[in-house]
């Protein structure tokens, strides 16, 4: 049996729009096993289980890749990672698609041919980079070859995704935003991310909050999320960072340690039916076990 494991992202981070991502403590794992029929699928909302399923297609699209025939698999799915939340649950799929198609067959494609192949599907990398490679990543799209560059974020930042009851899809996200940006917002864009790429490697909550102020797609998107001006008010009087995870639903907060506990408490009571989850920064990326 395959067992492979991905986690979660956080992408954008605010000013790095489609660029940069954050592997989470949160993870998803799917394991691979030969089987009598074409393919079986278990541990999903029955409409993905059929060869419609993102796990299988990327899984195909690795044989393809491999040029290998695709074999009959039985694929469960172990995940808790919610749908269409922003925690990038589409790279997971995409991910344990192309690495088990790998380990099917002797370990056959590299991290970057997983890179290149997933960001075809994923349409962008900055979910499918971190979620292979762990820590923060930042990558660029250069005339078809993804690059990433990897950074380690200080140990003293808690990330707390708060994860409401409703769901936003990439695809909805996206429809929301401009076609063009001025070229002052674009050098604005530029300046503050990297800024904020040294500012979360150094932990400094201040040059954080100012870094991470975007003006991409968050001012459109905050209209899609009709809670976030209450939890914005929430982060202000905590005083801690928020911004849109990937393209949403999910709000997430940066804080320190000891900020934690009463922004977990102040968002449950006013949020009982959202999940809470104060996650770490993932430092391995997707693993492959042969059992
Ligand atoms: N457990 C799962 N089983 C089957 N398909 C899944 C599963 N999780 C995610 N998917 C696929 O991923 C799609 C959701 O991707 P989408 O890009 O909209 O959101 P996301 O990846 O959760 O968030 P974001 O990209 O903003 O971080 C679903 O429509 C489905 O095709
Ligand atoms: N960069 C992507 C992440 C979600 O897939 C977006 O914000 O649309």
């Amino acid at each position: 049996m395959i067992r492979i494991k991905v986690p979660a992202t956080s992408a954008n981070i605010g000013v790095g729009f489609d660029a940069l991502g954050l592997a989470v403590s949160f993870y998803g794992t799917v394991e691979f096993n030969a089987s009598d029929e074409e393919l079986q699928i278990g541990g999903c909302p029955k409409k993905y289980q059929n060869k419609n399923n993102l796990i299988y297609r990327a899984f195909v699209n690795g044989c393809e890749y491999l040029k290998k025939d695709v074999p009959n698999v039985s694929i469960d799915i172990n995940n808790d990672i919610p749908i269409a939340r922003g925690l990038g649950s589409s790279a997971v799929c995409i991910v344990a698609g192309l690495k088990g198609a790998s380990a099917w067959f002797g370990d056959r494609l590299s991290d970057e041919e997983i890179l290149n192949l997933a960001t075809k599907i994923e349409g962008h990398p900055d979910n499918v980079s971190p979620a292979i490679y762990g820590n923060l990543c930042a990558s660029i799209n250069h005339d078809g070859d993804i690059q990433v560059a990897h950074y380690k974020v200080d140990k003293s930042l808690n990330f707390i995704a708060m994860i409401p009851d409703y769901h936003l899809s990439t695809e909805a996200a996206r429809e929301v935003l401009p076609d063009t940006m001025s070229y002052a917002d674009a050098i604005y864009q530029i300046g503050h991310l990297g800024v904020l790429i040294k500012a979360l490697e150094l932990g400094d909550m201040s040059m954080i909050k100012s870094a991470i102020v975007d003006k991409m797609h968050e001012p459109y998107r905050k209209k899609l999320i009709p809670d976030y001006d209450q939890v914005a008010k929430i982060c202000e009087e905590e005083n801690v960072i928020l911004y849109i995870s990937g393209s949403g639903s999910t709000l997430m907060a940066i804080a320190q340690d000891d900020q934690v506990d009463s922004l977990f408490d102040k968002i449950s009571s006013q949020f009982p039916n959202w999940q809470i989850k104060p996650l770490s920064v993932d430092t391995t990326g997707a693993t492959t076990e042969i059992v």
